[in-house]
């Protein structure tokens, strides 16, 4: 008799699999090797930026009071007694009707308290110059700790570093970045009917793109993959492999083999071994027959052999605890909302999770499928950025509504972006 399976809904699967414990780790790595990896720590301004006051513009540095008196009609003469440029201080006071050349970044002299640029100074010579009208005292100064005073925090614990991170990281003197370790996610394709991507088809055989699939997915969302290939539908060999895998890994994925079929081995396998199932039937398309499950604190996740279902899989149950295994906050998919480029006629009992395409169109965000909905597809994948969601329910959608959508490219990512998720908002 084939196993009846009860559906559960996605927010609850979701749930289940985040009520598991992850154990961030921190490691050190060069600033050069920091870029797209997590923070394992707050980023403190360690001083205040600027650390002095510094002039924003070529210019001479002054004392304000000494322009009082100036005007086009009466303009003032100072006496240029140095000159510096960036990197360097001038040591002594500046004395009445005395001004220092200054370059745009030099620590403004001792004395003086604005800074006029070149091009509204008349140069008399290389010792005097005259100016023209009154200048306040701060005018063109950056002041000490305008830009941030030591003690911010700047980029919170678990935020992706980007770039602009990168010159923070730089400002601050971290030549060491404290950076989550990244976890480590093993791969298993299951089938008989898989080729190798270098292998020519043959009668009944598909190449087996879900794997490499699934790699790219683990190093998009911040992890390490590890690829242990692709084994026959055969009990034993796959029984073995997964034991092997799972003493190397954090956490593991299977695809293929977690539905009812005569070869589908992947719940003989989690029962052998004897992990707890979270879950082996979601209340969504594609994806319905994903299975998860924990073993101590590693996952197992048997993500569907279809190839949309598989993807669909990842992201929604493997991406938030990888991203929480990296102090990340927002560990989820960022959910926004969009108009609906499409009819979907067909009523579903399930959630449909459709790969889509966000654009602007006239300004607003319109999401239109990226191809073919159905499990088995491949070819929508190529296109996809984002996820519609259309809860299931009696009636279809209509090109047009307001509908939700997970952005798979984004990087902000959300707390739980689960809760009222509504069919339509017309
Ligand atoms: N009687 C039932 N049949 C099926 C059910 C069901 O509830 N009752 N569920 C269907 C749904 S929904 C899905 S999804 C699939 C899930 O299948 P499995 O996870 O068991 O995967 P396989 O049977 O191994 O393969 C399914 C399909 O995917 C292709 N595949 C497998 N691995 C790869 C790979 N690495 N790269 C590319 N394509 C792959 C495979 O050739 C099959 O075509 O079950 C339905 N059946
Ligand atoms: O799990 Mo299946 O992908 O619902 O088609
Ligand atoms: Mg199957």
């Amino acid at each position: 008799m084939v196993e009846k399976r009860k559906p559960i809904q996605v927010a609850e699967a979701v749930k289940r699999v985040i009520s598991n414990d992850v154990m961030p780790q921190k490691e050190y790595v060069s600033i050069e090797e920091s870029y797209g990896r997590f923070l394992a720590e707050d980023l403190l301004a360690s001083h205040d930026v600027p650390a002095f006051d510094r002039s924003p513009y070529d210019g001479f540095a002054i004392r304000s009071e000494d322009t009082n008196a100036a005007s086009s009609e009466n303009p003032v003469s100072f006496t240029v007694v140095g000159e510096i440029g960036a990197g360097y201080v001038f040591n002594e006071e500046v004395q009445p009707f005395q001004v220092v050349r200054i370059m745009t970044g030099a620590p403004i002299p001792k004395g003086c308290d604005a800074v006029v640029m070149l091009e509204l100074t008349k140069e008399i010579s290389e010792k005097e110059i005259l100016i023209k009208r009154l200048f306040k005292k701060g005018d063109n100064i950056s002041y000490q700790g305008e830009d941030t005073k030591k003690g911010t925090v700047l980029v919170k614990k678990g935020t992706k570093i980007n770039p602009g991170v990168v010159a923070l990281l730089a400002t601050f003197g971290y030549h060491e970045v404290a950076v989550a370790k990244q976890p480590v996610i093993g791969v298993i394709a299951t089938g008989s009917e898989l080729l190798n991507v270098d292998e020519p088809l043959a009668p009944g055989k598909i190449r087996n793109s879900n794997a490499y699939m699934i790699l790219a997915q683990i190093e998009r969302a911040g992890g390490k993959a590890k690829y242990f290939g692709k084994l026959d539908d055969d009990f034993d060999a796959c029984l073995a492999e997964t034991k092997k895998a799972l003493a190397e890994v954090d956490m593991l994925i299977t695809t293929g083999g977690v539905s009812v079929g005569d070869f589908d081995y992947v719940p003989a396998i989690l029962k052998e071994l004897g992990a707890e199932v979270l879950f082996n039937k979601v209340a969504m398309r594609p994806g319905s027959v994903t299975t998860v499950a924990s073993l101590g604190d590693k996952m197992i996740y048997g993500l569907s052999g279809n190839p949309s279902a598989c993807y669909v899989g990842f992201e929604l149950f493997v991406r938030p605890m990888l991203r929480r295994a990296m102090y990340n906050a927002y560990p989820h998919l960022q959910k926004v909302t969009a108009t609906l480029g499409v009819d979907f006629p067909k009523p579903n009992p399930f959630m449909r999770l459709v790969r889509a395409k966000v654009e602007y169109q006239n300004g607003t965000l319109v999401a239109s499928p990226s191809g073919v909905d159905k499990s088995g597809i491949v070819s929508s994948l190529g296109g996809a950025d984002c996820l519609l969601l259309l809860p299931g329910g009696t009636r279809g959608y209509e090109k047009g509504m307001t509908v939700d959508v997970l952005l798979l490219e984004d990087q902000q990512g959300s707390e739980w972006p689960w809760d009222n998720i509504v069919a339509s908002y017309k």
